[in-house]
């Protein structure tokens, strides 16, 4: 009953986020659509602002945010036609004091982050419960070539303290880019940065889920009510 009621605010809290980012969105952007459950609240309200004339296309991160797009009437365009992007939002698996991130949660932190890298401005929406102190609760995902996948990840292992591919029925998740991802614990992650650089030193490593510096802003919750914060200086994290 308790974590029913716990689900339920986490999922009103991802509603709000998503309206207020949805609000944010002007007429002839291009946008990246990030990929996620928040980014599903997202694209209903957007979907809703374009059924009332808003004007916009979307380049998307995944095929689940392909989905997003088509189910909510959002045009899509293609990313190598749209070039720079005036836009990207996206959801968060967490989000430190600092402002730096752990995404892939969904194994599409690759699409995210090149689409995030396009894009002039970031919006990341994050319900409470995706706020710490430093990152490192959730299992970093890191997506990896198949090739050679075994050899990757006992790299990975000599640095993580729990290293598993991630799996789903017993088989291999693979990723819209056709990888594998390993999940990555670390216990707490003092210097994400620098930790990001080390495993993409190792070859076989095609990107890391940690975002650093990639937050313009952050929406989140703030007393039960969205705020908008747009450096980590305004940032406390609590009620
Ligand atoms: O790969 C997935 C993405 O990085 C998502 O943005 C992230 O996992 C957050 O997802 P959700 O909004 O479902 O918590």
């Amino acid at each position: 009953m308790k974590k029913k009621r716990a689900n339920d605010q986490q999922e009103a809290e991802k509603a709000l986020v998503g309206a207020m980012a949805a609000e944010m969105v002007e007429t002839d952007m291009a946008i990246g659509l990030g990929t996620g459950s928040t980014v599903r609240h997202f694209a209903q309200a957007l979907g809703q602002r374009i059924r009332m004339g808003l004007r916009v296309r979307v380049i998307c991160t995944s095929r689940q945010s392909e989905m997003l797009a088509k189910q909510n009437d959002i045009p899509t365009t293609d990313f190598d036609r749209a070039r720079s992007l005036d836009l990207c939002v996206d959801g968060a698996d967490e989000v430190s004091l600092n402002f730096d991130m752990i995404k892939g949660g969904g194994g599409a932190l690759l699409y995210e982050k090149i689409v995030a890298a396009a894009s002039n401005r970031r919006i990341y929406m994050a319900d409470a419960t995706k706020l710490v102190g430093k990152l490192g609760e959730f299992p970093l995902p890191v997506e990896i070539c198949r090739f050679g996948h075994q050899n990757v990840l006992s790299h990975l292992a000599k640095l993580a303290q729990q290293c598993a591919l991630r799996q789903r029925d017993g088989d291999p998740v693979i990723t819209d880019a056709g990888n594998y991802i390993a999940d990555c614990q670390f216990g707490e992650i003092d210097r994400p940065a620098e930790l990001h650089r080390q495993l993409c030193d190792i070859p076989g490593v095609v990107e890391t889920g940690l975002f650093c510096g990639m937050i313009d802003t952050l929406i989140t919750i703030r007393n039960g009510k969205p705020v908008v914060l747009t450096s980590p200086g305004e940032v406390f994290w609590g009620s």
